[in-house]
């Protein structure tokens, strides 16, 4: 068991007085996005009541901070032309968004619209800006993120693909993407259906005729889409939504997707096959996959020549998914009939390209998207992702993020404070902190392991630990990759415990394992440093170190003393402490056995200056001691 060598404490804490209005009003260092604060308090997100100290401990822009704080911090104002209010948050809008998205940006923040920018614009830009929505049409390369210079908290991606965003850049920077999934899928599976049609009849080349003043019949008959063979690749939303309409239009459809699950293809009457499969018997080919390393060109020289020939073929995806290229040569040899595009390797594409002014080619300037209805949804729904972003809540829509619900946000608040400061305070028993490489939490939950996730958890206890020996700002973007760049490996592990299920989690441990402790109590019986810590009336409690069990508040800071269990001790620390001034807030006591080894878990309002610390150190009784700031 996780903690069985734990003592129980003898003193039920506090056994001194603790001072509500002394506590630290420091800012606590939770930051999940960044920590920089608007001063609004989110709708909907309470997090925590602190009993002890009757303050509300809330999510503010990744802040976990009390109420109070979020009134006193100010937005740094780095560019009046950005900033017109500098309470409120920047929010650069880079491309066209639908009006009702730009009200609900702009009752958090200030908006501000700039299209069109030049990459230099934008990086010049950035530096002042809290978030930035993009549609497809602006690259959010590294230069960004490196111009933002860890202002920028959130990039909002009004649409699904994000090819267009650095995606490492962004999680290495710490910055939130989110995208806008769901709002234009019916918008460009329309669109993949209206360029098959259009492109089947020959609509787009025989208006152009007859705009120029010619009658060819002949010219332009068509090719009917019933009883054919329509291969959809990438069967998601915009997929499936696809082929529900080519079913209705009589088409027989196949799908190639890896990652879709076959029952729900065959609730469409779809049938999922290999890659080859598809292109070689289908007569149009639609695709609909994001744009990976993976799927980058799939459609080349070789994937072509495996293609019945006269295929025809609908590209709504991204013109990366092809190769151009081949995709003329293909065109040229009449392998493939004719090619609908909307979207392009290059957009917008040059004047002179091959494949846009090639006569089997119907193309459109990008517009999947582009209806008046889709555009409102993805505007709103981006929105609300970004505002809720900057108020600190978890996006269900992250990109780079774990998503947690938010009742699930809400129910494990005050374990990330306690997470947090188990790992600021494990990491300050290590001596020389930087050779920590391996590192163990052990989460004691009466809860099975899908009703439990810890990720939150993880994130905030690697924060712990590497914020006080590096100058890196970890968030729970960026956690799990700091920790594997500084070689830090976090493992986790669950003992189910028989408490309340109510409780996500009993107690949490952490373990470091290969390293030397400042304070060698700290270290269990099995070699390594060991502390645990539960949430006790809201607030994270000291309950175990090394073998010795304590029980002291986690708050402002800690003195861990070892001497021999005598009559006294409480007594004379505290006046050491009281004679500098120095505000005892819980003092807790753990023993192995009756007048032999104890620890004195210490917390202070303020930090002991160092002739207390010496007075402490020469107290006959006492064997070492450790001061940690929490
Ligand atoms: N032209 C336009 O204006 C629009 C373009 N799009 C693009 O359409 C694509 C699909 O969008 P959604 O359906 O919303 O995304 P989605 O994520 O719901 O679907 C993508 C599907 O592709 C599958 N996939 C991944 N790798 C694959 C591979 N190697 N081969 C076959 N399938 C693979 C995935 O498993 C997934 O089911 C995206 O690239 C998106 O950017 C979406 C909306 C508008
Ligand atoms: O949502 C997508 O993936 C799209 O391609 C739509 O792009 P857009 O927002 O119209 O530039």
């Amino acid at each position: 068991m996780a903690s069985s060598s734990c003592t129980k404490p003898i003193f039920p804490s506090p056994t001194f007085s603790s001072s509500p209005s002394s506590q630290s009003s420091k800012t606590s260092h939770l930051s999940f996005l960044n920590s920089n604060t608007f001063g609004t308090i989110p709708k909907n997100i309470k997090l925590s009541h602190n009993s002890t100290t009757s303050r509300n401990s809330i999510l503010v822009n990744g802040v976990l901070k009390t109420a109070d704080q979020t009134k006193q911090t100010t937005h740094p104002v780095t560019n009046d032309s950005v900033v017109g209010n500098s309470q409120k948050p920047t929010i650069l809008v880079s491309e066209k968004l639908g009006e009702a998205g730009l009200q609900v940006l702009r009752k958090l923040g200030h908006v501000e619209c700039a299209y069109d920018l030049s990459a230099e614009e934008l990086c010049k830009k950035i530096s002042s800006c809290d978030a930035l929505i993009v549609r497809s049409g602006t690259k959010v390369t590294r230069k960004v993120f490196e111009a933002a210079k860890g202002k920028l908290k959130v990039v909002g991606r009004a649409g699904v693909g994000i090819d267009n965003v650095d995606l490492q850049a962004a999680t290495e920077f710490g910055c939130l993407v989110v995208n806008a999934p769901t709002a234009n899928t019916i918008a460009a599976a329309e669109h993949g259906i209206a360029l098959l049609a259009a492109m089947a009849r020959n609509v787009s080349q025989a208006d152009a005729s007859i705009k120029a003043g010619k009658w060819l019949r002949s010219k332009y008959v068509g090719v009917s889409m019933v009883g054919k063979t329509l291969a959809v690749m990438g069967f998601g939303k915009v997929g499936s939504e696809v082929a529900r309409r080519a079913k209705g239009l009589g088409m027989n459809v196949i799908a190639h997707d890896p990652y879709a699950p076959a029952d729900r293809a065959r609730a469409v009457g779809v049938e999922l096959v290999s890659f080859d499969q598809a292109i070689s018997t289908a007569d149009f080919i639609s695709l609909h996959m994001p744009l990976t390393p993976t799927t980058n060109k799939v459609f080349n020289d070789n994937t072509f020549a495996k293609m019945k020939k006269g295929v025809r073929i609908i590209n709504v995806a991204r013109g990366g998914v092809i190769d151009e290229d081949a995709l003329v040569k293909a065109l040229d040899s009449g392998v493939v009939a004719q090619a609908a595009l909307d979207v392009f390797t290059e957009e917008p594409p040059s004047k002179d390209s091959k494949l846009v002014q090639h006569e089997n080619v119907i193309a459109t300037p990008h517009l999947g998207a582009s209806t008046k209805e889709a555009q409102e949804g993805v505007a709103i729904e981006i929105a609300e992702a970004v505002v809720g972003a900057l108020n600190g809540e978890l996006s269900a829509t992250a990109v780079n993020a774990p998503m947690v619900a938010p009742e699930v946000l809400s129910e494990l608040a005050p374990y990330v404070v306690l997470a947090e400061k188990l790992g600021r305070l494990a990491v300050q028993l290590v001596s020389g902190g930087s050779g920590i490489q391996s590192i163990k939490v052990v989460y004691r939950s009466a809860r099975g392991p899908d009703d439990l996730d810890t990720r939150l958890l993880r994130a905030m206890i690697t924060k712990g630990i590497i914020e006080p020996i590096s100058n890196t700002i970890v968030n729970l973007v960026n956690a799990d990759y700091i920790a594997k760049q500084k070689g830090l490996r976090i493992s986790e592990e669950r003992v189910v415990v028989d408490s309340s299920p109510e409780l996500p989690v009993e107690s949490i441990q952490i373990q470091i394992s290969n390293v030397e402790s400042k304070f060698a109590s700290a270290v269990s019986e099995s070699g390594q440093i060991s502390i645990d810590g539960k949430v006790k009336y809201g607030t994270p409690h000291l309950i175990c170190v090394g073998s010795f069990g304590v029980d002291v508040s986690l708050e402002g800071n800690l003195i861990l003393c070892r001497q021999i269990d005598q009559p006294g001790m409480i007594g004379l620390v505290g006046n050491i402490l009281g004679e500098q001034n120095v505000n005892v807030s819980f003092m807790s006591v753990g023993r192995t056995s009756r007048r032999k080894k104890a620890i004195m878990a210490i917390g202070v309002d303020e930090e002991p200056n160092k002739e207390a610390l010496e007075n402490i150190g020469g107290v006959p009784a006492i064997e070492e001691f450790v001061f940690l700031k929490l």
